[in-house]
């Protein structure tokens, strides 16, 4: 079922129209997509959430029960059948499918969150801009990537823009919103709109390497590694440092043990490409070594550190 419906503001004829954003495909079921699709549901909209496999999907539908359980635990302490009766609510508007195709095919927006890799992101749009309806937007929550060189993949440049979450998306406020030079207005505020939606605060920001939070840090993480391989401080160290002295949330390797040493990886290695005279994005030993061993960090059960 489709669900097109535009809101118009102001009036006259040139008013800007943009899309209202009930049902949202979500590509990609990890840590970002689950994310998403739970503070989507949470928030009203039905969402349809793809992965590559019916296992996976399972996974997902589990992560995103067991964080609406840690919501709940907090918002119906006192009432902990309303707080069920919230989850299977919640649940309810969540469904998934492996078939990224037909899940495209009824739906306002599909938004990708797979991996951090350019031409997997735009195969996967090249295929789906041929069957989802002329009004859907399309969008990434890339971190690092170019959203001009995504949308490149596809017919739909106009309806096309990043939507970069943060995780763990249900924690986490902000949303950068980012419009390319072919995005149009229409698209740009139904990207705003929904964030508002899903009780975020966007941005807006410019189609450039790391949007805003990812330019500042990146470079901050990537000192940190080299720092510790020069010998200048241990990582348990660092982290505390950082915490206790400037007063983070998490030091850079507990948070790129949560981000994902492959996602952090990639990312890394396509800034090299990008620019590859710069020091800053030389490659560490440390992090190829745990990636080759498939220590990608907290959902892998080791990276940095162990969790198990
Ligand atoms: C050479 C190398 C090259 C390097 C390149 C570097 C690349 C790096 C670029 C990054 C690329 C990808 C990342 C990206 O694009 C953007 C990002 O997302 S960056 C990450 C942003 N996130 C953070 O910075 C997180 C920081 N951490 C925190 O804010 C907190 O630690 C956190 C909220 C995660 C947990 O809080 P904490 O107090 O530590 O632990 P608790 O477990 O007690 O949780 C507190 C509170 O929160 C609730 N909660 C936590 N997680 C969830 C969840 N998933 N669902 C629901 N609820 C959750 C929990 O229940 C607690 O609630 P209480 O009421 O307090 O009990
Ligand atoms: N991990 C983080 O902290 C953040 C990541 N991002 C970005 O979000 C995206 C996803 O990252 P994560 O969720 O961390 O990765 P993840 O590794 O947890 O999940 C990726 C999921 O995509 C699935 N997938 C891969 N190819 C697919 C395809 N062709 N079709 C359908 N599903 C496919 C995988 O099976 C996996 O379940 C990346 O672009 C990443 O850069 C953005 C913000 C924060």
């Amino acid at each position: 079922m489709a669900f097109f419906h535009q809101i118009c503001r102001g009036f006259s004829s040139s008013a800007v129209r943009a899309v209202v954003i009930k049902h949202v495909t979500i590509i990609g079921g990890g840590q970002m997509g689950s994310g998403i699709a739970q503070v989507a549901a949470s928030t009203g909209h039905s969402v349809t959430l793809v992965d590559t496999s019916e296992d996976i999907l399972k996974k997902s539908v589990k992560t995103i029960e067991g964080s609406l359980r840690r919501v709940v635990k907090k918002k119906f302490a006192d009432k902990p059948e309303a707080g069920e009766e919230y989850v299977q609510k919640v649940l309810k508007n969540v469904s998934t499918s492996s078939d990224a195709g037909s899940a495209a095919q009824g739906t306002d927006l599909v938004l990708e969150a797979i991996v951090e890799n350019l031409q997997v992101k735009q195969d996967l749009f090249s295929h789906l801009d041929k069957l989802a309806p002329a009004h859907t937007i399309f969008a990434s929550n890339t971190s690092s990537l170019s959203i001009s060189d995504i949308a490149s993949s596809t017919s739909r440049l106009d309806r096309f823009g990043g939507l970069h979450f943060f995780n763990p998306v249900p924690m986490m406020k902000l949303v950068e919103v980012c419009g390319t030079s072919a995005t149009s207005q229409e698209t740009f505020d139904s990207l705003m709109n929904f964030s508002k939606e899903l009780g975020k605060t966007p941005v807006s920001c410019k189609d450039t390497p790391g949007f805003i939070v990812n330019r500042l840090l990146v470079p901050y993480i990537l000192e940190a590694y080299h720092l510790h391989e020069r010998g200048h401080g241990s990582k348990e160290d660092v982290d505390i440092a950082m915490k206790l002295g400037a007063g983070y949330p998490m030091g850079p390797f507990e948070l790129s043990d949560y981000i994902g040493l492959d996602t952090i990886k990639f990312i890394l290695d396509g800034w090299r490409v990008m620019d590859p005279n710069n020091p800053s994005f030389a490659p560490s030993e440390l992090l190829n070594k745990l990636v080759a061993e498939g220590k990608l960090g907290k959902k892998t059960g080791e990276g940095f550190y162990k969790y198990k």
